[in-house]
């Protein structure tokens, strides 16, 4: 019989070293757990015991989600974890029913979380609505074209002197994206403890000497030559972030820069004079939301125009939600009306930030088209003119 409660305060540093067990991690040292215990919300912190043993854990922590048009509340889950002689006997299961039932309570439209593997979450409805990529640059072949974005001015801050910078700019410039996220002092500290010493921060401030962009880099020597590991890069605009890019590719004796989790639609390519310069080594999951009130979450986002669409959700582990819903610019409503497009709600979450168009699901046979005219119609009311992206870690 497994018991799922919220833990107190005394109890957190077992979880979190239960979880860093489940990661096949050494448990924390005291001070890492100075850094991280901010992270940890009373409430919010769910153990799963087995015979009174704490057999597992999951945490959600208080934040928002960027949407197309908006912002809605969300609850950033992570810290989960299961030992690893209690694994496949329903602990997980029990901490997201007692998850999601809280995030309900709480009146928090959407969860979200970075998975470890693809394969555990779309049975709770998740669905993967973001993806990122790596980029790779062998500096000394890399030039910018004439007509890439250019001004304002770089300056090097180490991170004691970037770190009162940071949160500020970030909650300034980058805000309209979906799939953006807060980043609350706790991440911050988090952020610190997770980096090695020898990074370094490049600070971007516009033609009036405003900051409005940040890269987090690191450089590392190796056997092949020096590389930068862009860790986190940020800016207001195209102009920030080409003036970013173009710094850290411009860093003397430095042989390659690698971007580490970037938007799918970052230009970098295309600011070269040989786009080939810029290799994409890989392309992999970024963000993955549940709807946890269907109608709240699709009502926080806007839509394009075209012709409403109605379609039926499908839900088994949050019935509440299943039915029908009318899709229109106009706004969201429940309706009985016949569906035209019949669907998971994890196939919903893959929807819900445009990462994915619906004729795309029809094509991979995740959505069931009742009525052919109402794909375009759905198309052009989930497009958004961003590719999402959430490039923060949780
Ligand atoms: C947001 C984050 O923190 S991501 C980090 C997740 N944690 C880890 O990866 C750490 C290592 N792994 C673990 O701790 C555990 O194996 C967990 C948390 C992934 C799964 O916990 P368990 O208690 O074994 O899961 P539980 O027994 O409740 O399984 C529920 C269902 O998920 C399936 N499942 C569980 N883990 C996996 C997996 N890794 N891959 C595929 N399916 C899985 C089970 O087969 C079961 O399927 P069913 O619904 O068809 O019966």
């Amino acid at each position: 019989m497994i018991d799922v409660r919220a833990l107190a305060e005394s109890e957190f540093r077992s979880a979190h070293d239960l979880f860093r067990r489940a990661l096949l991690l050494p448990p924390c040292k005291d001070d890492a757990w100075e850094n991280t215990r901010g992270r940890y919300e009373l409430g919010r912190v769910l153990g799963a015991f087995d015979g009174g043993e704490l057999a597992g854990t999951a945490m959600a922590t208080t934040n928002e989600l960027a949407v197309p048009g908006g912002q809605v509340a969300a609850g950033a889950v992570t810290g989960v974890g299961v030992r690893a002689d209690r694994t496949r006997r329903g602990v997980l299961r029990g901490l997201m029913r007692a998850q999601l039932d809280d995030a309900a309570k709480r009146g928090e439209p959407v969860a979200m979380l970075h998975a470890s593997e693809a394969a555990i979450y779309e049975r709770f409805g998740y669905g993967l609505a973001s993806r990122h990529r790596k980029v790779e640059l062998e500096r000394a072949r890399v030039v910018f074209r004439d007509d890439a974005p250019r001004g304002g001015q770089v300056r090097v801050l180490d991170w004691e002197a970037a770190i009162s910078l940071l949160p500020e700019i970030y909650r300034r410039c980058v805000v309209d994206r979906p799939g953006t996220i807060g980043r609350n002092e706790a991440w911050w500290s988090g952020m610190r403890q997770y980096l090695g010493d020898g990074c370094l921060v490049a600070v971007h401030a516009d033609e009036d000497g405003a900051d409005d962009g940040f890269a987090v880099y690191e450089p590392k020597p190796g056997d092949g030559g020096t590389t930068v590991d862009v860790h986190d890069l940020k800016g207001a605009d195209a102009t920030a972030v080409a003036q970013l890019w173009r710094f850290l590719l411009g860093i003397d004796l430095v042989d390659r820069v690698v971007g580490h989790v970037r938007p799918l639609d970052e230009p970098l390519e295309w600011w070269l004079t040989d786009r080939r310069r810029c290799a994409v080594t890989e392309v992999a999951d970024d963000l993955w939301v549940r709807l946890v009130d269907v109608l709240a979450a699709l009502r926080a986002r806007s839509y394009g125009a075209a012709e409403p669409v109605v379609v039926e959700v499908r839900d088994a582990f949050l019935p509440d939600n299943e039915g029908g819903y009318r899709i229109g610019p106009d706004g969201v409503e429940r309706s009985t009306a016949e569906p035209q497009l019949s669907l998971d709600v994890s196939t919903l979450a893959v929807l819900y930030l445009g990462d994915q168009l619906p004729s795309t699901l029809v094509a991979a046979g995740r959505i069931e088209m009742r009525d052919p005219a109402a794909v375009a119609a759905a198309d052009r009311l989930f497009a958004t003119l961003e590719t999402p992206w959430c490039g923060t870690g949780f």
